[in-house]
């Protein structure tokens, strides 16, 4: 039945009281107001009318529906930030923001938005309406019954959150970990200013796509008026059960993320330093590269070729000189330029969390533009990340294939506990 519309400029006003009290957003009073046509004055932030929003919630717990009794989900809340060394999610999107603000509490809120609306959705539930159907809701809704798929969200900050241009925007100049700085240029990228560094980095992973989307769009719904998004990503992984993944060049790719896959092994190579600003006590840093794979080239090489590109059995995974995939590496059995030789020599480990891309056709080759989102946690780049870079930039076999053209490195604080919010350490 058609809802009837009360046409009067009071009935107008008292309705535009009634749901400024149930926390509607600044867009949505004004779009009422040319409804009621009336003039109103709004004083609050948009930002801040969009955080009670946020507040407003239902909160279907995964006990609510039948069918998400068995999903517990990822909890938000921990020592450490979900989305680092949980088991690596089928679909990835990848976000990073500049801030547009120079009003350091604008940037709070926002992270305090953003904070809540993660509780919310990695919890399953969704931003609550009101019962204006001349208003737009306020969930987006695409994810709506679909449960929780192992839903994470992880937040980095980027060097150029704590200074940029010499300006101190936000007053935490301070604050600024140890090892954040922008990616040196390395032999053989071919970057693009639009896919490297920005402000914040958001990773949303999730085993349902559309879940995953889901957060990502409304994490970039709600920066609306603080930030604006600067590059978006969209990764995808699978692999048969219990099995390590393949990449689009269908060599299996984490193999050696096994050998640090315990508390200690991720405590070295992993979680940040002591000596490092409060707020990244259990965080680590993100290394970032998109990559192009030149899948049209990789599938005219023959077997022997791609096999001595890695140093590694393409069926198998097994190292050359070993029999299985998780035998020893033995760099002496591997080509010189080999990738997998050129890691190991470098003596240092990463943990590596990438995932595969496609984005259609390349306008200018016509060949698919298609490849890695190389994706990696460190307790110290500097040490370990940025020196592979160097040595596999100059040397790697793989770069008769391969296009690094984003690059990014980002802080990931610690994890949250019930109450705080993203960066509440780092501007208190
Ligand atoms: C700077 C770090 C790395 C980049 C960039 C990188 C790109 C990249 N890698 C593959 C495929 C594979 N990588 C493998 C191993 C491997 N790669 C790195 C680092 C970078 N890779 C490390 C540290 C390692 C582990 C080395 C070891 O200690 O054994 C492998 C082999 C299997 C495995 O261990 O995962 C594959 C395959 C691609 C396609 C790519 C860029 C597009
Ligand atoms: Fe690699």
């Amino acid at each position: 039945m058609k809802r009837k519309k009360e046409n009067s400029k009071n009935s107008g006003d008292k309705q535009i009281k009634s749901y400024t009290e149930k926390g509607l957003t600044r867009r949505e009073l004004l779009k009422l107001s040319a409804v009621a046509g009336t003039g109103i004055a709004i004083g609050a932030s948009g930002l801040g009318t969009i955080l009670n929003v946020v507040d407003k919630v239902d909160k279907r717990t995964a006990k609510s529906t039948a069918a998400a009794v068995k999903e517990e989900g990822i909890s938000f809340y921990g020592e450490k930030q979900a989305g680092i060394v949980t088991s690596q999610q089928t679909y990835c999107y990848i976000a990073s923001f500049d801030i547009k603000t120079e009003n350091r509490t604008e940037v709070r809120e926002l992270l305090k938005t953003w904070t809540k609306f993660a509780d919310l959705t990695t919890s399953g539930g969704t931003l609550k309406s009101t019962d204006n159907d001349m208003l737009p809701p306020n969930d987006t809704g695409e994810a709506t019954g679909l449960g929780i798929a192992n839903l994470t969200v992880t937040v980095g900050y980027g060097a150029t959150f704590f200074e940029k241009d010499g300006k101190d925007r936000f007053s935490i100049k301070d604050k600024r970990p140890k090892y954040l700085e922008g990616i040196p240029h390395m032999a053989h990228d071919s970057l693009a200013e639009e896919y490297c560094e920005g402000d914040i980095c958001v990773q949303v992973c999730a085993d349902d796509q559309q879940v995953a989307f889901h957060a990502i769009r409304n994490m970039i719904r709600l920066s609306s008026g603080t930030a604006t998004v600067k590059w978006l990503e969209e990764g995808f992984l699978r692999a048969p059960a219990n099995e390590t993944p393949r990449n689009l060049f269908g060599f299996k790719d984490g193999t050696a993320n096994k050998e640090h896959d315990s508390e200690e092994g991720y405590r070295k190579i992993v979680w940040a330093e002591e000596k490092e600003p409060d707020w990244m006590k259990n965080g680590s840093y993100l290394g970032y590269r998109k990559i192009q794979m030149l899948l049209e080239i990789w599938d005219r090489s023959s077997l022997f070729e791609q096999e001595e590109t890695f140093g590694r059995n393409k069926q198998s995974g097994a190292p050359y000189g070993g029999e299985l995939e998780f035998d020893a590496v033995d760099v002496s059995q591997m080509p010189v330029d080999s990738h997998v030789r050129l890691a190991k020599e470098t003596n240092q480990q990463i943990h590596r969390r990438a995932y595969s891309y496609t984005s259609g056709i390349d306008a200018k080759t016509g060949t698919l533009d298609a490849g890695l989102l190389f994706i990696c946690f460190t307790s110290n780049p500097s040490k370990q990340f940025l020196p592979m870079l160097s040595v596999m930039g100059k040397m790697d076999k793989l770069n008769e294939y391969t296009i690094p053209v984003g690059s990014a490195l980002f802080a990931c604080q610690g994890g949250l506990a019930p109450g705080e919010f993203f960066g509440e350490k780092i501007f208190n």
